[in-house]
């Protein structure tokens, strides 16, 4: 199972970039999704971040597909409205998101090329106060509908990873729960051993089914 971890837009570019180099290795990918930086902002946080040993290929910018392009780093999170955008090398790192509501969405991102989408909110999440959470049926019907990787995000705790892949979700995305943990690297850890036990679940239940 992948975990990405997403910045907030609670941090200054300093602590965002001291976090993700506390987490980097615990984590699929790290998505700078900070609305209100400007582009120079971004990229100062992107090159700090490269600095400090962050692998480019695992950096996701959020919204801003041109910047992400032209910084060569991992891809771009696209929002749900969002058009979809690719590089000229085909050998390139570069990954497309984008975040999808509906089963209908999820199937148009499909269509266009978006290689994975991010499916939720799917616990409660003071993150998304105002919203109810869609649950895990839905998680399931939409991993169902689609072929590409689903991250299942929204309100997302260690102890709920097996449900989620059980759903059929490839990963998981948290927002608040890492960047605004007080260890969050420990947490990131936390996260780790679960997925950690999802394999094995699966390896176990794997061999036994064999026999
Ligand atoms: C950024 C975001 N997108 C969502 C969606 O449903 O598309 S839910 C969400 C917030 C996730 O935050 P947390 O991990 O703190 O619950």
């Amino acid at each position: 199972m992948e975990l990405h971890a997403i910045s907030t837009g609670q941090q200054s570019i300093d602590q965002l970039v001291k976090i993700a180099s506390q987490i980097y290795s615990w984590t699929t990918a790290i998505h700078i999704r900070e609305k209100k930086w400007s582009d120079s902002q971004v990229i100062n946080a992107v090159q700090q971040l490269i600095h400090t040993g962050v692998p480019p290929s695992k950096i996701r910018i959020n919204s801003r597909p041109q910047l992400a392009v032209n910084l060569n780093i991992g891809g771009v999170h696209l929002s749900e409205h969002m058009s979809y955008i690719t590089t000229d090398d085909p050998l390139s790192r570069w990954k497309v998101g984008r975040s999808v509501h509906s089963i209908e969405q999820a199937l148009q991102a499909q269509d266009e090329g978006v290689d994975y989408l991010f499916y939720g909110h799917i616990y409660a999440t003071t993150s998304k106060p105002d919203l109810s959470p869609r649950g895990l049926d839905q998680l399931e019907k939409l991993c169902h509908a689609v072929s590409i990787p689903v991250i299942a995000i929204g309100g997302i705790q260690p102890e709920h990873c097996q449900d989620i892949h059980q759903a059929g979700a490839t990963g998981i995305a948290v927002m608040s729960g890492i960047f605004e943990a007080e260890h969050p690297q420990h947490v990131c850890q936390l996260y780790n051993e679960s997925i950690q036990q999802v394999t094995f679940t699966d390896l176990q239940s794997q061999s036994l089914g064999k026999k």
